[in-house]
């Protein structure tokens, strides 16, 4: 992973060199932390230790059963989904089983989902850490009811990745099922890289040994300052430019495989770092589209955000034909390519030219290397970060109000917070 931090230097808001250098200090007691942590293998931190502690074998192992099913569906929400879906978008190709994703209870998508596979060769994997997840228990259920209607045996088709006890545990247990441990003491937003982010990249094919040795190199390249790791400069400058204003971090990936990552990244950083009133809210935008969209909003909007400019170095392309166009002869004997990577250049200097502070990322390739230095680089920016603000990184209380509410109102228990709900102040205007 290569970082840019040059357009933050004289940002508004922005970080100088020499603040930068006093920021070094702090970067390497929170180095020393996080070494000590990863030591210990504490709760979080040891997601830093996946590339040694993540067992390919034992994942492709688990998996093997199932051959090669015209479709794999993950039923999972949050870090329990979004890790697969960022490994398998980014890497799908034509030959690939068809990955789908159910990590939301709409029940027109789902429904529409359930009905267009083919049960008996489609494999489901369900995921859960916790086992009570009411959307991912949820959606199993109705998953498994579509398979016993289509005399599918349900049994046959399905694996659990999950915590050592708890509902799926035991269905597991129960019915004999293929069951991976997600890894102890590494929450599901910094899970990519371990059974519960690769089981279905496995099914697939993808290099997961590729994937931990790109994870391994940025570990590698974790040191005591900031000017010598490309992760710790993204989460010290990122920081640094919240301490300074910048609220918002556009995550902008410069292709379309690595959209899902953005939404992961969403997720990582929200769910990590938003804690007592402090945070930086992720925007997950795509370039080239969203130069039509939200860049207006980043140049020329309130100087609260940082846009994060991600892009591989290399990648497939396609030429444009010649055209007799009026004014776009410039275009033809050109390359899509070309005309993306010009456009992600253009964007970078147009957000330079307004002062508003962009950090560049760059990985080789989207490929399983790529990958795992891009999904381990992020993950540890995101620690450094927290370290850095003093916040609880490794935990998310703030959305367990929000699950209570809802038990409540579904009869699940007797929760204060669903009272709430009822004491909604209304103006409704019709
Ligand atoms: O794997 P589980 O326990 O179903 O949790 C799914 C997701 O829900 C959360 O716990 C938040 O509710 C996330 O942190 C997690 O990724």
């Amino acid at each position: 992973m290569y970082v840019d931090i040059g357009n933050v230097l004289d940002g508004t808001p922005g970080v100088s060199r020499d603040a930068l250098e006093r920021m070094d200090e702090s970067v390497a007691a929170a180095h020393e932390r996080i070494e000590s942590g990863r030591a210990d293998a504490e709760h979080g931190y040891a997601a830093l230790n996946l590339p040694e502690t993540a067992d390919a074998d034992e994942i492709r192992a688990a998996v093997e059963p199932f051959g090669d099913p015209e479709a794999v569906v993950t039923v999972g929400i949050g870090g329990s989904a979004l890790g697969a879906a960022t490994l398998t978008e980014a890497l799908a190709d034509e030959s690939d089983p068809d990955a789908y994703y159910l990590d939301n209870v709409d029940p027109e998508r789902v429904s529409a989902l359930v009905e267009s596979l083919s049960l008996s060769d489609t494999v489901v994997n369900v995921v859960s850490r916790s086992g009570t997840t009411a959307e991912t228990l949820s959606n199993f259920l109705v998953v498994r009811e579509a398979m016993d209607d289509a005399g599918v045996d349900w049994t046959d088709r399905t694996f659990v990745t999950t915590g050592r006890e708890g509902n799926l545990r035991s269905l597991a247990e129960k019915h004999d099922l293929p069951a991976l441990d997600v890894p102890d003491g590494v929450p599901g937003r910094f899970s990519a890289l371990s059974t519960v982010g690769m089981a279905v990249a496995a099914i697939q094919g993808h290099d997961l040994d590729a994937l931990l040795a790109g994870a391994a190199d940025e570990a590698d390249r974790l040191s005591g300052s900031l000017f010598e790791s490309p992760a710790y400069a993204y989460g010290a400058t990122t920081y640094a430019l919240a301490q300074r204003g910048a609220l918002t971090n556009a995550m902008m990936p410069y292709a379309e495989s690595l959209e899902y990552f953005a939404e992961w990244f969403a997720q990582l950083w929200a769910e990590s770092l938003g804690k007592d009133g402090v945070g930086q809210t992720p925007a997950r935008a795509l370039g080239a589209t969203d130069q039509h969209s939200q860049l207006q909003l980043y140049r020329a909007g309130p100087r609260d955000k940082l846009v994060t400019l991600v892009r591989p170095r290399e990648r497939e392309d396609r030429a444009i034909p010649e055209t007799e166009l009026e004014g776009l002869s410039y275009l033809g004997g050109s390359s899509l390519g070309e005309l993306l990577s010009a456009e992600f250049e253009a964007t970078e200097a147009s957000l330079a030219a307004a002062g508003v502070p962009n950090v560049r990322v760059e990985i080789d390739r989207v490929d399983e290397r790529g990958l795992g230095e891009l999904l381990y680089g992020m993950e540890a920016a995101c620690v450094l970060y927290g370290e850095l603000a003093d916040v609880s990184t490794f935990t998310q209380p703030a959305v367990e109000w929000g699950k209570r509410a809802a038990r409540g109102l579904l009869g699940g228990g007797d929760f204060e917070e669903a009272d709430a709900v009822a004491e909604k102040t209304t103006l409704v205007v019709e």
